[in-house]
């Protein structure tokens, strides 16, 4: 899937072009009186997938719902610093966290399809953004999505049955295209296969490879494995500090930090 070569290639190129999609400068993040992510500055690029490694704890998760503002919604957090979505700040009072999470479409760990049609998990999204002028523009989109989460043709001669109705893998897949069916640009994904057998894991990576010509994809992982097969850049986390950022491949052969190199050969975490 990942051919050394041509990422660094790519990712040059897109530091060249200075494609910097997400920008964080001096996060905090608190939890009450726990102090949970420190000092965060990254660049995060456009079209590549980038993805998060650290011990259970160190604060990748919640770095990453900073990004859509899902920490909003947990009452003891507070977020201090800087994240700018194409140079514009996404804390800004004027921006509308709904509007946010529409272009930084979100993905879980567990495959959450609403308890509605397969048609329907697709629409939702674009009916309530007014995204369809009729019916026609509606099953275009519906089609599009999901021929982008790479499930069009195990669902297309039964789109009214219930999204819960499809497997594991399948799931998962329905919810990464209802995530783009809002037309985001980032998308951001916690352990999106941590529930899926072997099969469906190779499947989401596989479609995540695919989603990288278009979006800028964030990704938490515990598997280093699934970090080295489908990134292009790897930040590690320890203990709420952003250790270490860098192409994926110099992280994984090549660590500047002694805790990356002890995390990756197994010593920490
Ligand atoms: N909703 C929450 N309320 C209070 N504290 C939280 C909440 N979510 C996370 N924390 C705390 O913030 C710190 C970082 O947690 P976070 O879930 O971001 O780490 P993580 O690296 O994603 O962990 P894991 O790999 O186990 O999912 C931990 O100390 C955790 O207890």
């Amino acid at each position: 899937m990942n051919d050394p070569r041509q990422i660094s290639a790519q990712t040059e190129k897109a530091l060249d072009s200075n494609d910097i999609k997400i920008r964080a400068r001096d996060v905090q993040v608190y939890y009450g009186d726990n102090h949970a992510i420190k000092d965060v500055d990254v660049d995060i690029l456009d079209k590549t997938v980038t993805a998060f490694i650290g011990p259970s704890g160190c604060g990748k998760s919640t770095f990453l719902r900073c990004i859509n503002r899902m920490n909003d919604t947990i009452d003891i957090a507070r977020i201090e610093g800087e994240i700018l979505l194409d140079g514009q700040d996404i804390y800004d009072p004027s921006i509308d966290p709904v509007q946010l999470r529409a272009k930084v479409g979100m993905v879980f760990q567990k495959p959450n399809p609403f308890p509605k049609s397969i048609y329907d998990n697709i629409a939702y999204g674009p009916r309530i953004h007014g995204l369809a002028r009729n019916r026609a523009e509606l099953d275009e989109i519906v089609e599009k999505s999901l021929r982008r989460g790479a499930i069009w043709d195990e669902v297309k001669d039964r789109l009214d049955a219930p999204g819960t109705s499809l497997s594991g893998g399948q799931q998962q897949r329905l919810c990464i295209a209802r995530a783009v069916a809002t037309e985001p640009e980032v998308l951001l994904m916690d352990e999106p296969c941590s529930a899926l057998d072997p099969i469906a894991t190779a499947q989401v990576e596989e479609l995540i490879d695919e989603l990288r010509a278009r979006y800028s994809v964030v990704i938490v992982t515990h598997s280093m494995q699934q970090a080295a097969r489908v990134s292009q850049r790897t930040a590690f986390f320890h203990l709420g500090n952003l250790v270490e950022y860098g192409l994926t491949s110099d992280i994984f052969t090549n660590p500047r930090d002694s805790r990356t190199e002890s995390y990756i050969t197994g010593r920490i975490g």
